[in-house]
């Protein structure tokens, strides 16, 4: 009962705000009708075609409810509830929603609960009804519980951008086997020493990828409106908080580990992931190509290599530190891949790094040229990789690297051939398969001896 009347006296102020009750009746159909149509509103807003819950019940002001599907999250809808006060339709106040039209719309216990509030006498039975079955009241609740932790998980699953997260995940786990030299190096101690560097370094992965999120959240509604900083879906203050906890947890995890080599690759990621997005005199390093270029070369390619194999070598193996060649071709090779995956990555962002003065190589150069100048690199470093598998002495590791390496090449020429460079969507998906080939060329680098 406390909420009905709860229900209702935010009704009357503020329309639209009470429980889902003028919500399901604005889903966005093909068949709604454009009028009464603002001159202001956003492309494609639709009038909700039936009448208000405060018409049908007799009380309250009326509203109109205007909806329109967003483009980023096809499914979900921002409405904008227009209250129509009495001989001011001019002055209408506006409350923008934002929901799900479809898990509105399809949940049967919502819908129960939406009856409860529409009529004050089929409420009262209704809660009664819910009341009594206490058990589906706690259910509903439950079901709306889980399904907004779902939406916040999906979105933090966004913000720590999983392409560069696998890519963190198994470039540290291959570089980690390379000291090894028996089975016997295989203890807990090895183990131990592995988790906490990849845990260290994931840590100040989501620090450096939130970070620019959270710099970059007006570029970011033209080239990732999907983003969650961008979408509104977190907060600048839950971003700030993420960004400051997965800073703090990573340096913990290395001084604790009391690795010279971890702390040193941390430190250094974070002092060229903070340059890389801070806005402020002599930072923000991504408006300038060859520095932008240069934070994630020297990090991915010398970085990921050098420092932990160091850490696994001298400090958990307890090792004099000694380079291989499996550990020289990563480098080497790491160098070629992230400088493709730094160039690539801003073909698909020319518009939004255009308006925004980021003069990355694709704002300067073009797409095309750049898009020829990586898919050449990366050939390549196909071309020679080949090679060096071949003056291996082992004729299983040739076999594989060459095979291998050869395999690799031959798909991405193939994919490449049909490339359409203007095309953003299909430019992205590319982009992806680079970071495939990245992850495939980490388990031919054990290979290399
Ligand atoms: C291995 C360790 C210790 C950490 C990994 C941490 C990372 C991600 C290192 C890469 C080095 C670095 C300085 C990256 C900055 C790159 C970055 C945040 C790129 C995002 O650039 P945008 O051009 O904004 O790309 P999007 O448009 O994709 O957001
Ligand atoms: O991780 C990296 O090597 C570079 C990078 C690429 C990208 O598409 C988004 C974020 C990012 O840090």
């Amino acid at each position: 009962m406390t909420t009905v009347i709860k229900n209702n006296v935010i009704s009357r102020v503020l329309p639209g705000f009470g429980f889902g009750d003028y919500r399901n009746r604005c889903k966005p159909t093909k068949r709604v009708g454009l009028y009464n149509v603002p001159n202001n509103s956003p492309a494609g807003m639709k009038r909700c075609p039936s009448p208000s819950p405060n018409r049908i019940r007799g009380e309250g002001p009326d509203v109109v409810g205007l909806g329109w599907e967003r483009r980023d999250y096809p499914g979900q809808v921002d409405l904008q509830w227009k209250l129509l006060q009495a001989g001011a339709k001019g002055n209408a106040t506006t409350v923008t929603h934002r929901f799900s039209a479809i898990s509105q719309a399809t949940s049967p216990r919502r819908k129960a609960r939406r009856q409860c509030s529409d009529d004050q006498s089929a409420l009262q039975a209704g809660c009664s009804k819910v009341n009594r079955d206490q058990h589906g009241y706690d259910v509903n609740w439950f079901e709306e519980i889980s399904q907004e932790v779902s939406k916040k998980l999906r979105a933090f699953y966004q913000f720590c951008r999983p392409h560069t997260i696998f890519g963190t995940i198994i470039g540290i786990t291959s570089v980690s086997l390379l000291p090894m030299k028996s089975i016997d190096d295989f203890t807990a101690t090895v183990l131990k020493g592995y988790l906490e560097a990849l845990a260290a370094a994931l840590c100040m992965n989501i620090y450096v990828v939130g970070l620019n999120q959270l710099y970059d959240i007006q570029i970011d509604k033209i080239n990732k409106p999907g983003l969650p900083l961008a979408a509104g879906e977190f907060s600048v203050a839950t971003g700030v908080f993420l960004v400051v906890t997965f800073l703090i947890m990573s340096f913990s995890i290395g001084i604790h580990s009391g690795s010279v080599p971890l702390m040193y690759a941390l430190v250094v990621s974070f002092l060229l992931g903070s340059a890389y997005s801070i806005e402020a005199p002599l930072l923000r390093w991504k408006r300038h190509a060859l520095l932008a270029a240069s934070c994630i070369l020297f990090v991915r390619a010398i970085l990921v290599q050098l420092a932990f194999f160091a850490h696994m070598q001298q400090h958990v193996l307890k090792r004099p530190l000694a380079a291989t060649k499996s550990l020289v071709f990563a480098t080497l090779f790491m160098c070629c891949f992230s400088a493709v995956i730094a160039l690539f990555k801003d073909i698909p962002d020319v518009d939004g790094d255009r308006d925004f003065g980021i003069q990355s190589l694709s704002v300067r150069l073009g797409p095309q040229r750049v898009y020829q100048l990586c898919i050449s690199i990366l050939l390549t470093a196909y071309l020679a990789a080949t090679v060096v598998g071949a003056s291996s002495t082992h004729l299983l590791q040739k076999i594989i690297t060459v095979s291998g390496h050869g395999l690799l090449a031959l798909t991405l020429w193939q994919r490449a051939r049909h490339l359409e460079v203007e095309n953003q969507a299909r430019v992205t998906s590319f982009y992806m398969f680079i970071w495939k080939l990245f992850y495939a060329e980490y388990f031919l680098i054990p290979f290399v001896q």
